[in-house]
């Protein structure tokens, strides 16, 4: 059954966003989790697995989000973002680096003429507790430093108030500050409660302008779940076919092994399907990934692990 539907137009009320989002087919969570634990055991070919570690590497948004965070810090992983295997130049650079947007003209410096885009989380990341004003003049701050991509956080709290106009609008708001960069939104879904309100989420940040929509800040527990993609997985398939528009998934926190992010890859490919295995249209938002991935894909390459301090650390 399509999860999708009409959106209300600009000056819908509350009560009619409501309506619709709690109109929704529920999800069958038991349902929902047994697909995800399914597709989690498919195993692939080694040749297929050569290629799922370079796409899983060419899908990463190398991310640092730490109080600690340096413009040394943020400099080397931008080195490493850009060659990440210095002694295999056939290793793909990443999608992104994605870093406070204090820290984003460093970054953009940093990987100017690499390929690699530069993102930065916003809108008072990651409680995103702050006025309207200040969210977007840290929208617009990041942008005009060279953000590509922001990432920002919805208001959860007005989630789960069911005050859906206001996140709607917010996210509408940010979307227009974004100028001709890519949004990525938030929903935090390990404080939605229910699958049904990560639908709901998924549906609204979509309608409301997302190009993509992300899991997790890394900051809450539980983040990047199987079930969780695979319902905002549901959601772009959906949209894109009552559209024909293509939206993106970010599962992002937690995800720190090539196991996990193949099985990613397989639940992109049977849920989405394959225009999705694309790093325009999927992201794996990690801090600690990349390194997993190219001890495998040397592994594949050389018939043996590197040392553990073959790579510099993520
Ligand atoms: O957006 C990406 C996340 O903050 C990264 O979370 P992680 O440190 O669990 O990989």
């Amino acid at each position: 059954m399509p999860h999708s539907a009409p959106a209300p137009d600009t000056a819908a009320t509350n009560a009619s966003w409501r309506a619709l989002l709690h109109g929704l087919p529920g999800v069958d969570e038991v349902g929902a989790r047994a697909r995800a634990a399914d597709l989690a055991t498919r195993s692939i070919k080694t040749t297929a697995k050569a290629h799922a570690i370079d796409l899983a590497i060419r899908m990463v948004d190398l991310t640092t989000l730490e109080g600690a965070d340096t413009p040394g810090k943020v400099r080397a992983l931008c080195a490493k973002a850009a060659h990440p295997d210095p002694a295999d130049p056939s290793a793909p650079r990443v999608a992104a680096v994605c870093v406070y947007s204090d820290l984003v003209a460093v970054a953009v410096e940093a990987l100017d003429g690499t390929g690699v885009g530069v993102a930065s989380v916003a809108t008072a990341f990651p409680a995103g507790r702050a006025p309207l004003e200040a969210k977007l003049a840290d929208t617009r701050r990041a942008v005009a430093d060279g953000a590509a991509e922001i990432d920002m956080v919805i208001d959860r709290g007005a989630f789960l108030s069911g005050d859906y106009r206001k996140v709607h609008d917010e996210i509408a708001a940010v979307k227009e500050a974004c100028g001709p960069a890519h949004l990525k939104v938030i929903l935090e879904t390990g404080e939605l409660a229910t699958y049904d309100n990560v639908r709901r989420a998924s549906w609204l940040a979509i309608h409301a302008g997302a190009d993509f929509i992300k899991t997790s800040t890394g900051k809450v527990a539980p983040a990047a779940t199987l079930p969780v993609t695979m319902i905002m997985l549901e959601a772009v398939r959906d949209h894109h076919a009552a559209t024909g528009r293509r939206i993106g998934v970010k599962p992002a926190g937690g995800i720190r092994t090539t196991k996990d992010a193949v099985r990613n890859l397989v639940l992109v490919n049977e849920v989405a399907g394959p225009a999705w295995l694309d790093p325009g249209l999927f992201r794996l938002g990690a801090s600690s990934l990349l390194n997993d991935l190219l001890m495998q894909r040397t592994k594949l390459s050389t018939g043996a692990y590197p040392g553990p301090d073959y790579f510099t650390l993520d």
